[in-house]
């Protein structure tokens, strides 16, 4: 059997993995991605980008019906047609050819196939012709296989044929019918965007909508998602899912509630892709996270690196954080580290140095595409109040805001600041609103730069922006007249 080896393997060729190789290649390494499937992997073709994709036309059309003069010019419907067809664009068409040229561009050697461990640092590929070889690494493997939607065990559902994130991201038409399990982000994103095409939407969740969050996120989406002719059914899990003769999806709750559909899709959270890596060949559970330290070396039972620190894990299959921009920012850690490593050179590994993904831990900003949008940064009041921070927390309606009230005709939208009392330092926030999704990063940078609030004073927002309601919510916290 043909054997190759290279300094450093990267199984998994999504935004993750490519970030990875590109930062170990930088650092000197000869580096192997290896992608089973679409280089770019989920958040290209199946997640972030088509699903923003779909949410974007009625986001717009909503928008302009919300300003008067403008909602005049809002005259038909969205057309479907043309919003999937761009949304394929996004896609390439599930092509990746352009992904590849990046790849070969930044030096890397893309080898498709399928990875497995056999034994440390070794791996078998299997080739999509079915050829087996060889791949062995001298310093580091990454293991960034992403993760897969999970299938609850519900009666009837994995027979009814439903739909994950895949299918709704990927679907060339829109059900006339359609019921979303789950109230996360998944769910939440999709209903809307389905809704705004046309669909009857039901939505099923065991929890509330966007329960991580601060409780008045999920009753604006909620309320939002009631204004769109979603309807919602939450604090309950079906009893039964069953797909009938004529293709129908029965959807049955606990009171005997009948739910009727063309599809279902079923958004209840993400499993680890770690069930066919070979990773009890190591020592580890198939099937498993893999949970890290910070430089994303992969622990073993004892807490400390893996069988001396080779494997590392990125992306969503650690379980830090899954969003594609964490991932990323954990693949220019680690793809650096390793590269320091193997030089012998340097590892900054103290919270916030170059190769530690400290963020991971209570700075990470994520937007959801919802109508409302919700942004969101670091800790909320609950998961501050949860780990011990005396806090203080300060709401401000983005309504009464002047760049707001031009922006949206009675612009409707909450922003809360969670501030710690004894640092006098932002460690969360949140925004929900419309187009609030810019306004995040200046609070990803007051929570990641420790911004004393008297500093945060000098921090003057553009007038008449939305921004202004960080000067509202400094005047609602009030000021140290003595500093
Ligand atoms: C519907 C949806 C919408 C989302 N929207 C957003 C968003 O707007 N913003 C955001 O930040 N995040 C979003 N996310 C999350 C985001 O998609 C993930 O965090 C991101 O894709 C993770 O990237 P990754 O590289 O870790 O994994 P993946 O993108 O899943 O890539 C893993 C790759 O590994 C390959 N692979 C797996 N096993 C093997 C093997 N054994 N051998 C070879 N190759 C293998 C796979 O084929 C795949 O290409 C969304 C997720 C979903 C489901
Ligand atoms: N815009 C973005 O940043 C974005 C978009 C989509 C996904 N993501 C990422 O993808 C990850 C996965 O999202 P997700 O929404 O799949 O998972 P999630 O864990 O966020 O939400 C799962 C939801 O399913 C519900 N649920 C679980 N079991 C159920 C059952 N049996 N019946 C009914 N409801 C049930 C839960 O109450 C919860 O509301 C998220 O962590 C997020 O980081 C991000």
């Amino acid at each position: 059997m043909p054997t190759t080896e290279y300094d450093v393997i990267v199984i998994g060729a999504g935004a993750v993995g490519e970030n990875v190789a590109d930062r170990a290649v930088q650092g000197g390494m000869r580096v192997a991605l290896v992608e089973a499937e679409l280089v770019g992997g989920e958040c290209s073709y199946w997640a972030c980008m088509p699903s923003k994709a779909l949410l974007r036309a009625g986001d717009v059309v909503r928008a302009a019906r919300h300003v008067d003069g403008a909602s005049q010019a809002v005259t038909g419907e969205i057309d479907v047609a043309k919003v999937l067809a761009r949304r394929d664009s996004f896609t390439s068409d599930w092509d990746d050819s352009g992904q590849v040229e990046w790849v070969r561009g930044a030096g890397i050697d893309l080898v498709r196939g399928h990875a497995r461990f056999t034994a440390p640092k070794t791996l078998e590929l299997t080739a999509p012709d079915g050829a087996v070889s060889t791949l062995t690494a001298r310093h580091a493997v990454v293991v960034s296989t992403g993760s897969v939607a999970l299938l609850p065990d519900i009666p009837g559902l994995a027979g009814a044929t439903p739909w994950t994130s895949r299918e709704a991201t990927s679907a060339h038409a829109v059900p006339a019918r359609f019921t979303v399990l789950g109230g996360g982000v998944v769910a939440c994103e999709l209903a809307t965007a389905y809704a705004s095409l046309g669909s009857a939407v039901t939505l099923v969740s065991r929890g509330e909508l966007l329960a991580n969050q601060e409780p008045f996120a999920g009753e604006a989406v909620a309320a939002s998602l009631r204004d769109l002719g979603v309807t919602l059914h939450l604090g309950v899990s079906p009893t039964r899912v069953e797909r009938r003769d004529d293709g129908s999806v029965l959807t049955t709750l606990p009171d005997g509630t009948a739910v009727e559909s063309d599809e279902i899709l079923v958004a209840t959270g993400r499993l680890p892709r770690t069930g066919d890596l070979g990773l009890e060949a190591l020592g580890l559970t198939p099937g498993d996270w893999l949970e890290t330290d910070d430089t994303l070396r992969v622990l073993g039972a004892d807490g400390s690196p893996h069988d001396g620190g080779w494997l590392y894990a990125t992306g969503d299959v650690n379980h830090r954080a899954l969003l594609t921009h964490q991932g990323k920012y954990q693949a220019r850690a680690a793809g650096d580290v390793i590269a320091a490593r193997a030089a012998g050179a340097p590892v900054v590994d103290r919270p916030w140095g170059r190769h530690a993904a400290t963020a991971d831990h209570r700075a990470v900003p994520q937007v959801t595409f919802t109508d409302p949008q919700v942004a969101s940064i670091g800790l909320t009041a609950a998961a501050a109040e949860k780990a011990g921070v005396r806090i203080r927390v300060v709401d401000y309606e983005i309504g009464s805001v002047a760049g707001a009230s031009v922006h949206t005709d009675g612009y409707a939208g909450t922003a809360r600041m969670v501030v710690d009392e004894d640092r006098g330092v932002v460690v969360g926030a949140t925004f929900v609103g419309a187009d609030v999704q810019e306004l995040l990063h200046s609070a990803t940078v007051a929570v990641v730069g420790e911004v004393p609030l008297e500093r945060l004073w000098h921090a003057v927002p553009s007038y008449p922006t939305i921004s202004e309601v960080w000067l509202r919510l400094l005047e609602t916290y009030g000021r140290d007249l003595s500093a």
